[in-house]
């Protein structure tokens, strides 16, 4: 029925607030089976799971996996990580568009001073607190949710060093509306995600792939764009997107509809890896130059 993501720093209330959703959620009689899936879940440690990138990677891997195979229309799924990539983001998102469900994320905006001091607070407890160099480390790579993006949205913004963490937080008793507001409320703001051809049968090889995809070939249209502006709908002969990479060659003007219109084939084309097809590209250099090689190949022949 729903995926909530929730997302920030590390030692920031993730846990408490996921907790507090889940029991206030459980109270309102929404009749929908409510879970928590967190690090924990996995008997894994904070500093092992955060040591390097492929731990990392790891974690994310697990953490999805079970995201995805517990999704459904009559649960209400919490993944109370901390969430910090807007990639993966985007990829728990996908997961809920594929589901066909609702989706959200409570962000707990906690300032770093606190959650600083909550760690400490932590240690001299005896309790696992991360260590200082992974703690520095993820509060730098933290990626801010940014409502304007699809995946960051609806958002709702818990202060936990302001207001503490309650059932009756503003954040809280949003989310708990928004979740639990019936499928056919007249109210424009509740959104089930449609699933479509591509989220359904889109596997990730990589955790960053799909959103790497969209932003890299809506870079390579912004180029095309540009540079079209400047010759003036002439044709463009080596145009670059970046070093290394295969030049954009264009014999005639072609329309942004036209551009768009590649941009999602080609998504769907490279974005769903069935089990016989072949794996998304991993990387934006790597999404660039696919894409570039496809527009170049398919403008050539029109
Ligand atoms: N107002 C507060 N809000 C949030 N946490 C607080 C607050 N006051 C104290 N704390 C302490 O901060 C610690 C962090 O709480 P919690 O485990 O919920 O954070 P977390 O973000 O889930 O941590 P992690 O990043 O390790 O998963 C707890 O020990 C908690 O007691």
């Amino acid at each position: 029925m729903a995926l909530v993501v929730i997302c920030g720093q590390p030692c920031s209330g993730k846990s408490m607030a996921a907790f507090c959703l889940a029991e206030a959620l459980k109270e309102s009689g929404c009749n929908q089976t409510v879970r928590v899936i967190d690090e924990t879940s996995f008997h894994l440690d904070r500093n092992e799971s955060y040591a390097n990138m492929p731990a990392e990677k790891n974690l994310r891997g697990v953490l999805r996996s079970e995201v995805d195979r517990s999704v459904s229309k009559d649960s209400i799924i919490i993944v109370d990580s901390l969430n910090s990539i807007k990639g993966y983001r985007y990829e728990l998102w996908c997961l809920a568009r594929a589901a066909g469900i609702r989706y959200c994320v409570l962000y707990c905006d906690a300032d770093e001073t606190h959650c600083r001091k909550w760690n400490e607070e932590r240690r001299e407890k005896g309790e696992g607190a991360y260590s200082d160099k992974i703690f520095e480390d993820l509060i730098r790579r933290f990626e801010t949710p940014d409502r304007r993006n699809r995946w960051d949205s609806p958002l709702f913004e818990l202060w936990p060093h302001k207001e503490g963490i309650e059932n009756t937080s503003t954040a809280i008793v949003d989310a708990i509306s928004y979740l639990t507001k019936k499928a056919d409320s007249k109210s424009r703001d509740v959104k089930t995600l449609q699933p479509t051809i591509a989220t359904q049968n889109t596997r990730f090889s990589e955790a960053n792939s799909l959103y790497e995809l969209d932003r890299a070939t809506q870079e390579v249209i912004n180029a095309i764009v540009e540079a079209q502006s400047q010759a003036l709908g002439g044709p463009l002969n080596g145009v670059s997107v970046g070093q290394g990479l295969p030049l954009i060659n264009i014999s005639r003007a072609v329309g942004l509809p036209e551009l768009r219109r590649l941009r999602r084939t080609f998504i769907k084309l490279t974005g769903q890896t069935s089990l016989s097809g072949p794996p998304p590209p991993s990387d934006a250099e790597n999404a660039k130059r696919m894409f570039v090689d496809y527009l170049n190949r398919e403008l050539e022949t029109a």
